[in-house]
């Protein structure tokens, strides 16, 4: 999901250097490009009409429209003046953006099998084995298909959600005991706030871990750490990957694909270990590494499910699922800590049900926390935590709402611009989670089929980790919810809370959310 957001400060050092070393094509292809601009205005461009958008610099396009403001921000604004289908020039990469409801609905609905490829980056290729994964898998490639089947059926469906109860309950109760230990004799005041920040990523990625290869994997922490430095060096696109064909962009970037290629090495190896670990302890645990493992002897020499398959559906799995839900839990606390009216709701009804209880069960919680399912889906609205999808290939030349998408194009659909479209959503910015029982009928659901709401994409490329991600933030909420009450540090003024998104793979907060937990003491 990385490739979705720009490196910027990476981009300004490139914008430079290209302006000054490459100052005489720039000026021959500044007249060239003018006059394709031109073309482009007046609907041409090889016959086609394409999408509006700002006027392209030669070599680096319209990467300087990007600056200074996060991308899916700077799209948004774009998309005010341009339109819902909005071409750019991303160095080499010709980029569509889509941000309105109906726009989407064409892309993943409509169209969807023109746009079911993704489009493969030079350091993407690195670390997906040239797309052996799921997400960056080949569109119709056999094994696509076959994980893809398996994710529904037998990794990440209903029946796995169920089978994972118990690791998401004890890690859920694991992380209460923490916060309670952390904060060392919580009856003094001021109490040490809780970095929840930290306290939510541990939790996330700790529950990934266990669902994905078990707790007792030796190498467990290094893959973590690796994870997380794969994760930051997939968190952009470099020059080579804005700039494919250049011999000069190959040569800057000659450094970062290095190091990628390093660290997916030593995830590569460790992953090897980890498999290899799995087969000689003969036990099965039922973690989502042992079922691959399962599959692919049952499935015989033939099966698409090769290691790297195997490796890459797993790299995936904690990729994809660890930080979106993080970063979902930690919004949806943020939210709540400014709004404490809304915090008291979704803390009396958790307490309700749980009435008489000491800790938080699922069977007790599952399906009766209408408030904080409404809490949960308004988060996901203001905070995609994937606010620009994972792009698509346009496989070939499309008309999307009267604008022809051409062949080869990027296209990225902005799902924060589309949550906070004040025509779908009146006063959008504000974070009122009531909005979606005002009427049932036409409150969205996460299912892909609503292209106001759809956090989690829509069509053959949709998330199918979705229903897997709310569990894991459903639980960790509730026990938040459950066993303390929170505020922010030092009587500060809720209204005052530093809301300020970050750069990153997802859309983090910018600071750590400090909060202070006063444990509540269930009756019995
Ligand atoms: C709040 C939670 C989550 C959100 C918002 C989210 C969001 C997304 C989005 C936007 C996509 C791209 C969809 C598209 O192109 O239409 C995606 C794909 C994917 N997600 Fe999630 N995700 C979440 C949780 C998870 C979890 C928990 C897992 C696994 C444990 C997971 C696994 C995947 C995979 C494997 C893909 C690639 C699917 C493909 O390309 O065929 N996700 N997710």
């Amino acid at each position: 999901m990385a490739e979705t957001t720009l490196l910027l400060t990476r981009t300004t050092v490139l914008y430079t250097l290209l302006c000054v070393v490459g100052v005489t094509v720039f000026l021959r292809k500044l007249i060239n490009s003018s006059s394709l601009s031109r073309q482009r205005d007046a609907g041409g461009g090889g016959g086609l009409r394409l999408p509006p958008g700002p006027w392209p610099l030669p070599v680096i396009g319209n990467m300087h429209c990007l600056l200074g403001a996060l991308p899916h921000h700077a799209m948004k604004r774009l998309a005010g003046q341009y339109g819902p289908v909005m071409l750019l020039r991303l160095g080499h990469v010709r980029a569509v953006v889509v941000s309105s409801p109906a726009a989407a609905r064409e892309v993943m609905k409509t169209h969807d099998a023109v746009f079911a490829n993704r489009p493969m980056y030079v350091t993407m290729e690195v670390f997906t084995y040239g797309g052996q994964n799921i997400t960056f898998a080949p569109y119709r490639s056999q094994h696509w298909k076959e994980v893809r089947r398996l994710c529904a059926t037998e990794l990440l469906g209903p029946k796995r959600v169920l089978h994972f109860r118990p690791v998401r309950e004890q890690e859920a109760a694991s992380l209460v005991a923490a916060i309670i230990i952390g904060d060392g004799d919580t009856s003094s005041r001021p109490a040490t706030p809780v970095n929840l920040t930290e306290r939510i990523k541990v939790v996330m990625n700790d529950i990934l871990m266990r669902c994905a290869i078990g707790d007792t994997c030796p190498a467990r922490d290094e893959y973590i750490r690796l994870l997380d430095e794969a994760l930051r060096l997939m968190a952009g696109f470099n020059l080579i990957d804005l700039f494919p064909t250049s011999r000069l962009a190959r040569m800057l970037g000659a450094g970062s694909l290095r190091a990628a290629q390093e660290v997916h090495q030593r995830v590569h190896r460790i992953m090897q270990d980890i498999i290899q670990d799995h087969e000689t302890k003969g036990a099965y645990d039922g973690d989502i590494l042992d079922v691959l493992l399962r599959l692919q002897r049952e499935g015989g020499p033939d099966t698409a499910l090769t290691t790297q398959v195997v490796s890459g559906a797993l790299f995936d799995v904690f990729a994809a699922g660890s930080e979106t839900t993080a970063t979902t839990s930690i919004w949806a606390m943020s939210e709540l800590a400014r709004k404490p009216r809304l915090m008291e709701r979704a803390q009396s009804e958790v307490r309700r049900v749980l009435h008489g209880k000491s800790k938080v069960a699922e069977a007790d919680i599952q399906g009766r926390l209408p408030y904080l399912h409404m809490v949960i889906k308004e988060t996901l609205r203001l905070h995609p935590p994937v606010p620009l999808l994972v792009p698509r290939h346009c496989d070939e030349t499309t008309t999307v709402l009267g604008h022809h998408v051409p062949r080869g194009a990027t296209v990225f659909v902005n799902a924060w611009a589309i949550g906070r479209d004040e025509a779908s959503w009146p006063n959008a910015d504000e974070f009122r989670p009531e909005r979606f029982e005002e009427d049932d009928d036409e409150a969205p659901e996460l299912n892909g089929l609503d292209f106001r709401f759809a956090p989690g994409g829509a069509g053959r490329r949709m998330c199918p980790g979705l229903m897997f991600g709310m569990a894991n933030i459903e639980t960790v909420l509730a026990s938040l919810l459950f066993h303390f009450d929170w505020k922010l540090p030092a009587g500060a003024d809720p209204q005052h809370l530093d809301m300020t998104e970050s750069y990153g793979i997802t859309a983090p907060r910018k600071t750590d959310l400090l909060l202070e937990a006063t444990p509540f003491v269930p009756h019995e």
